[in-house]
């Protein structure tokens, strides 16, 4: 009876859990818009298109015609009356445009956020004030493919919801409108940065089936549990702290660069390799870095570490580098490391005595933790890149900042994480968030880098956007030097500029 409890709680828990992610994805999306159209209405002011000029209105337009999820830009007054507009055709399908007064404020006090209806449908319009006598707003068709990302089992037995704070809804992803979900649950979440939330409502009835295939291997892990936990608790009364493990692991030099190559998204030539930490533990085991990296973090033993990959990997590709001054090497760096003091000096002094050039490194900075001190931040990037070093933004699209603050810290390229890559061919809402990111990355001259690429159908769902560079499985996994060696002499000897067949993938 204890185990049938254990393992239903833990289904639930799981389903909640499930809920409660995808529930933030679509709030990440939805910011994500916002985001994209704040930055696309910033570029058009900086380029000093916020005027009626006839030349203005054509750069305007231009600039909508690129952007699908942009409709429109308006030039308002203060109040929020319209000026002037992108189509001025457009204006006399408003149905009611609110005053500067009904707008809903954000965190960033220059951007406000309204429900605009047009053509009988539900837009996003987005505020920016330029100075004290205009403003500019974007109207944004929050296409509801953005949030077509409902599990199979669910589609039809759940809504997804946008809505505005003060409830008006901007966009919905529903398979029958007409017909209402019996007896559902609601689980939703509010944006810290903007004044909207999104709702997951699902019908509790579907609930009791969902992943319920996990019934008895859940079953099974309650009832193996109880053993476990007797025989641990024995053991942990035994063990050493971890961080004297990861002490003593330092101290061995266990800590290896594995390296994984990134590769022109057409021809398929390696442009380079990002350093993956593992842990090489001395009975041959090797550990991955998710096990060991968020206590070398909150222990203040990451620098140490990634200064002894970094030095490991100069050292391991040294001729590689040295031989080819294209070929770039990738290095992982927590955001607290960055900002630390003396970070840029150690970082030329390393790579100097390597004799590697400086325009050879990326720094990739994670962006999953928000960082804190932007300004701090803008200012260690702009130094490495006077120093000629390159400064990658790791997990875009997953991470906590907004595109407002990427585009402020002044790096050279983005990495969309794997979860975009995942489901690029499975949904249209993916390849929208993509298009955004790629078109905004070439507004900012950065460069795009897609992460976790396994299949072909993937890398031609990722060129169509506009995505040039990527690594993953299908051309090689994170692999030890001597391995990854025999990949760069496997491909040259092959010769590039044609893609290479899965065939040729290597695997650590
Ligand atoms: N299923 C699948 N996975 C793929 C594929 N291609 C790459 N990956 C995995 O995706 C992760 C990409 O690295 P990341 O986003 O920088 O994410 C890294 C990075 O944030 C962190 N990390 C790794 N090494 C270091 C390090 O030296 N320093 C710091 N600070 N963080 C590190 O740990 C994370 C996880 O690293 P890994 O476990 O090596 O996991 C790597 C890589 O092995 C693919 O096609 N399919």
């Amino acid at each position: 009876l204890a185990g049938h409890f254990a393992a239903t709680s833990f289904i639930r828990h799981q389903q909640a859990r499930q809920l409660a992610e995808l529930t933030e994805v679509v709030l990440r999306r939805s910011e994500f818009a916002v985001d994209f159209a704040a930055a696309s209405l910033d570029d058009l002011a900086g380029r000093g298109f916020a005027n009626c000029e006839p030349a203005a209105l054509q750069a305007v337009r231009l600039h909508v015609y690129q952007r699908s999820a942009i409709k429109d830009v308006r030039l308002v007054n203060p109040d929020g009356s319209v000026i002037c507009s992108a189509y001025s055709e457009t204006l006399e399908f408003d149905k009611g445009w609110v005053d500067r007064a009904d707008m809903l404020a954000s965190r960033d006090k220059k951007l406000f956020l309204f429900r605009v209806e047009q053509f009988g449908g539900d837009a996003l319009g987005v505020l920016r004030d330029i100075d004290a006598k205009k403003a500019l707003v974007a109207i944004l068709g929050v296409n509801a493919s953005l949030f077509d990302i409902m599990p199979a089992e669910l589609r039809a037995h759940s809504e997804v919801l946008l809505s505005l704070n003060n409830g008006e809804k901007l966009g919905e992803f529903v398979l029958d409108a007409d017909k209402a979900l019996p007896f559902p649950t609601d689980v939703e979440k509010s944006s810290a940065r903007y004044p909207m939330r999104t709702t997951i409502r699902v019908e509790r009835a579907v609930l009791s089936t969902w992943n319920t295939e996990a019934y008895w291997p859940a079953m099974a892990v309650a009832l193996g549990l109880g053993v476990l936990f007797g025989v641990l608790s024995a053991r942990s009364r035994r063990m050493e702290g971890p961080v004297a493990d990861l002490d003593r692991a330092l101290a061995r030099h266990e800590f290896k660069p594995y390296f994984q190559p990134i590769f022109d998204l057409e021809t398929r030539a390696i442009k380079g390799c990002e350093i993956l930490a593992r842990w090489q533990r001395e009975d041959g085991s090797v550990v991955p870095p998710m096990n060991f990296i968020p206590l070398a973090e909150s222990s203040g033993r990451i620098q140490a570490m990634t200064w002894h990959l970094l030095e490991r990997a100069l050292s391991d590709l040294r001729p590689h580098l040295r031989a080819n001054k294209d070929f770039k090497l990738s290095l992982n760096v927590v955001p607290k490391h960055l900002l630390s003091a003396g970070f840029v000096e150690t970082l030329r002094r390393t790579v100097l005595s390597a004799r590697v050039s400086t325009r050879q490194i990326v720094v990739e900075v994670t962006e999953r933790d928000e960082l804190d001190d932007l300004a701090r931040a803008a200012a260690v990037v702009a130094e490495l890149r006077d120093y000629g070093f390159r400064v990658a933004i790791d997990d875009v699209g997953v991470g906590h900042s907004g595109l407002s603050r990427l585009k402020g810290l002044g790096a050279n390229t983005i990495k969309i994480d794997k979860f975009f890559v995942d489901t690029i061919t499975l949904d249209a809402s993916t390849t929208t968030i993509v298009e955004m990111l790629v078109t905004l990355a070439r507004d900012l001259h950065m460069t795009v880098v897609a992460e976790g690429i396994e299949t072909e159908e993937q890398v031609r769902a990722l060129m169509a956007c506009g995505v040039q560079e990527g690594q993953g499985y299908l051309v090689g996994a994170p692999l030890p030097v001597a391995k990854f060696i025999e990949l760069l002499g496997a491909r040259c000897n092959k010769g590039v500029g044609k893609p290479g067949p899965v065939s040729t993938a290597l695997v650590a």
